[in-house]
């Protein structure tokens, strides 16, 4: 008998109005561009091609995951399937980078403060301050997180508070033989993508998560990829897109 493994498909959320502005965004939560909703109905489009239909969807409390969600699942036709939803699946908190401009940030601090904000392991970038128009201060939809809402985050600490997530409500999907979409982030998802795979502290500064291309890992019941990586549906345009991502700034 084959040993049983589980389908898991990740997809990050279409374009962004802010992704198209090259601005950090974090948790301000900016709906998608046009392109983003294409992309999102593209990604649905991909999975029904593929057969790969989910029996649950989890996503953020953010509305580009979302819309996201809610398009490709309707171009697949499992716009009817249960929807979990939680903050453990936001963007990292970009702290006071949220607002900023990608490129103006590169011009200002320099390569290796830019890199080191974006992709270090454990670097935060500075606070986000209450009075700070994009702070989530006061957001009722995190009013149950009290003083441990974040006003800042590194990867480490997106690793730290999506990790139960993922090894709790994801993984009883999973162990019941569901096949589990997340629609959600692409630095929550490099988190997620660390986990599954196992991705030194290093190693994940270079992995970039490209937007609506779904992203299917076979997953045993340990949670450990039967292919190290996943695969993604559309690999050329996965690609670019994240050669893409990678070159934000530029
Ligand atoms: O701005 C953000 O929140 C993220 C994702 O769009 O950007 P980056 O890829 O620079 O971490």
């Amino acid at each position: 008998m084959s040993p049983m493994t589980s389908t898991l498909i990740l997809l990050r959320h279409g374009e962004s109005t802010w992704n198209s502005l090259n601005l950090f965004t974090g948790w301000v939560d900016v709906p998608l561009s046009e392109k983003g909703q294409g992309e999102a109905v593209h990604g649905g489009e991909l999975l029904k091609e593929n057969g790969l239909l989910p029996d649950v969807v989890h996503t953020s409390l953010l509305r580009r995951a979302i819309t996201t969600a809610n398009l490709a699942l309707d171009a697949a036709d499992r716009h009817w399937i249960p929807v979990r939803r939680t903050w453990r699946l936001n963007e990292r908190h970009y702290g006071d980078l949220q607002g900023k401009d990608k490129k103006q940030t590169l011009a200002e601090y320099g390569e290796a403060q830019f890199q080191l904000w974006r992709r270090s392991y454990d670097t935060p970038p500075p606070p986000i301050s209450e009075a700070n128009e994009y702070s989530q201060a006061g957001d009722p939809r995190y009013a149950d997180l009290g003083t441990d809402a974040p006003v800042t985050e590194c990867l480490a600490d997106v690793v730290v508070r999506l990790e139960p997530y993922l090894r709790g409500p994801i993984a009883d999907d999973l162990a019941a033989g569901r096949t589990v979409l997340v629609a959600a982030h692409g630095n929550s998802l490099r988190a997620v993508v660390k986990l599954l795979d196992g991705i030194s502290d290093e190693g994940i500064a270079a992995v970039n998560i490209p937007t609506g291309q779904p992203l299917r890992y076979d997953l045993d019941e340990n949670l450990k990829p039967v292919i190290a990586g996943g695969t993604y549906l559309d690999p050329e345009a996965a690609a670019a897109a994240a050669a893409a991502v990678a070159n934000q700034g530029r």
